[in-house]
């Protein structure tokens, strides 16, 4: 499958964002304060730069949830039973989202007392 024409290759990333906020509540969650932070820009007309960094924080999260829900789909299909190892692959991935929130709260805070 390597070499597909870039169309094509931006029509697999659309489907995978179409399953992923399909299947993850959390996606759906991260998704709407999303929202909610961007509508928090608007309504304070933020200057330029609260806007890139907004931006970016919620870019972070998004794509840690994402990689998150990637890595479990994918464990969940090779070791659908009970594992350490894949105990640990979820974890770390859970972590990362964890990093990325906390992070994006951070922000959000200093934009608050800013
Ligand atoms: N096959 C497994 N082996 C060992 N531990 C597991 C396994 N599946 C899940 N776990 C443990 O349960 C936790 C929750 O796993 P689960 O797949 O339900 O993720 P989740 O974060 O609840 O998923 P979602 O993001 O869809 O709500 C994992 O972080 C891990 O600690």
């Amino acid at each position: 499958m390597k070499g597909q024409p870039f169309i094509k290759r931006l029509g697999f990333a659309l489907h995978g964002l179409h399953l992923a906020f399909r299947r993850e509540a959390s996606l759906r969650l991260q998704f709407l304060a999303a929202t909610g932070a961007l509508v928090g820009l608007i309504v304070t007309a933020a200057p330029p730069v609260w806007w890139a960094i907004g931006i970016l924080v919620i870019g972070l999260v998004l794509v840690a949830e994402l990689v998150n829900s990637a890595l479990e789909t994918l464990s969940d299909l090779l070791h659908p039973a009970h594992h350490p190892e894949i105990r640990a692959v979820k974890d770390i991935a859970a972590g990362a989202v964890l990093v990325a929130s906390v992070i994006a709260l951070a922000v959000a805070l200093a934009f608050c007392l800013s």
